[in-house]
């Protein structure tokens, strides 16, 4: 018996979401792409046949053909009802950072469309979208996989969520968990040798390479490490409230803190990032003058339901201090595995790396719907 055709909705062309489809279009038996969003326009497979299929290697030369139907932006709903009405179960992947359309999974969900996604930000905004996403899961029968959501392809939630589920009991978290600020103090204070680099000269390098979110301050504020921490510590069976409930130290400079967080607002904290260089080059010497560097981590007590997110100073032989690139390490302690920890550790972001979790997500869920 042949499997049943399964349909695909893609949102979000972006460094990710490119990757994605380039790694899509090389997948044997690749879920038929019916829907292709990004901010200002929508690509459908025709009604009521969804065929043909857009072309995942191609997509752009098919949008200038006359086969498939251009259209703006579709409200979430109308997207839901396009997916839905397809001949077969249907999966969004969302490769977007926007918490509108992330508040909307339920709405996907309770029609029995599965979600993939990077997205962070609807399974770390309010605790009642948490519970609301998984329990429309439940009532449409639909999947939901974010593993890429932390660690980016890095086996992370996957590891949690097999330790959780075998009965082993995690009583601590720890690590470094962005990519983007990785390689922002490995770069600016290495362990080993020495950098005359600016932090600002860094900061535009990572933003460059596609490990920032789109908004390189979401990464500066804390606020990506402390999403994580929030959707870690739900899983390990904390019920975090939100991400700015606990302590987030921030590298923005307060005199940069009311630019708004339009393009214009980004393009003109990049540009004046630079006059506050000296500010990061003082917290680099205070860590060196004891001999140790500094780094952004984060951890989640979970006894004691201390989750902390900020800078801290290491020796140079630690594992923390000797990171390379944009590398994430994330140490799991648990009763089974005693003082040792399980440790998780490679690259933390970029787009083909983000993209293999997206992917590697959306095979798990195609084989759970066949
Ligand atoms: N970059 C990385 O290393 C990692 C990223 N992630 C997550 O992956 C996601 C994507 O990141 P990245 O690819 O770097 O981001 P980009 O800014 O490069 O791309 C975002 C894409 O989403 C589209 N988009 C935004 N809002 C909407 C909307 N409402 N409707 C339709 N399309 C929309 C944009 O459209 P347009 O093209 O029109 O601008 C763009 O194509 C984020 O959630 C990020 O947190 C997770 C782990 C690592
Ligand atoms: N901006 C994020 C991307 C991955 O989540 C990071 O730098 O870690
Ligand atoms: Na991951």
């Amino acid at each position: 018996m042949s499997a049943s055709p399964i349909y695909l909705g893609v949102i979000g062309v972006g460094g990710v979401g490119t990757a994605f489809l380039s790694q899509l279009a090389r997948l044997p038996n690749a879920p038929k792409l019916v829907l292709l969003a990004r901010s200002s326009q929508t690509l459908l497979a025709p009604t009521p046949a969804y065929s043909p299929a857009i072309p995942a290697a191609d997509w752009t030369t098919a949008s200038a053909g006359a086969s498939l139907t251009k259209t703006g932006a579709l409200p979430a709903d109308e997207i839901a009802a396009y997916l839905a009405s397809a001949p077969g179960r249907a999966i969004l992947v969302d490769n977007t950072s926007d918490i509108n359309l992330a508040r909307q999974y339920p709405t996907f969900l309770k029609k029995g469309i599965s979600i993939v996604t990077p997205n962070k930000k609807g399974f770390s905004d309010d605790l009642s979208l948490w519970k609301d996403i998984f329990a429309s899961a439940s009532e449409g029968k639909a999947l939901v996989y974010h593993e890429s959501t932390v660690g980016a392809g890095l086996p992370v939630l996957s590891t949690l969520k097999d330790l959780v589920a075998t009965g082993d009991e995690v009583t601590r978290i720890e690590g470094v968990f962005s990519g983007t600020l990785s390689f922002l103090f490995n770069t600016f204070a290495p362990a080993s040798g020495s950098s005359d680099a600016k932090w600002s000269d860094v900061v535009a390098q990572a933003k460059e390479l596609g490990y920032t979110e789109p908004d390189p301050r979401d990464d500066l504020n804390g606020m990506d490490v402390a999403r994580k921490l929030t959707i870690l510590a739900r899983l390990a069976g904390l019920e975090v409230s939100r991400p700015d409930s606990f302590p987030i130290e921030s590298l923005i400079p307060s005199e940069l803190t009311t630019l708004p967080s339009s393009a214009d607002g980004i393009a003109e904290f990049m540009k004046r990032l630079p006059e506050f260089d000296s500010q990061m080059t003082s917290i680099k010497e205070n860590a060196e003058k004891e001999g140790k560097v500094v780094r952004y981590v984060g951890s989640i007590d979970v006894a004691s339901k201390d989750v902390k997110v900020g800078l801290q100073s290491f020796s140079k032989d630690s594992a923390i201090a000797g990171l390379k690139g944009s590398d994430n390490i994330i140490s799991f302690y648990t009763k089974r595995y005693g003082s040792n920890p399980l440790i998780v550790q490679g690259a933390g972001a970029g787009g083909e790396v983000t993209a293999m979790g997206v992917l590697s997500d959306l095979i798990k869920v195609v084989q759970r719907l066949q």
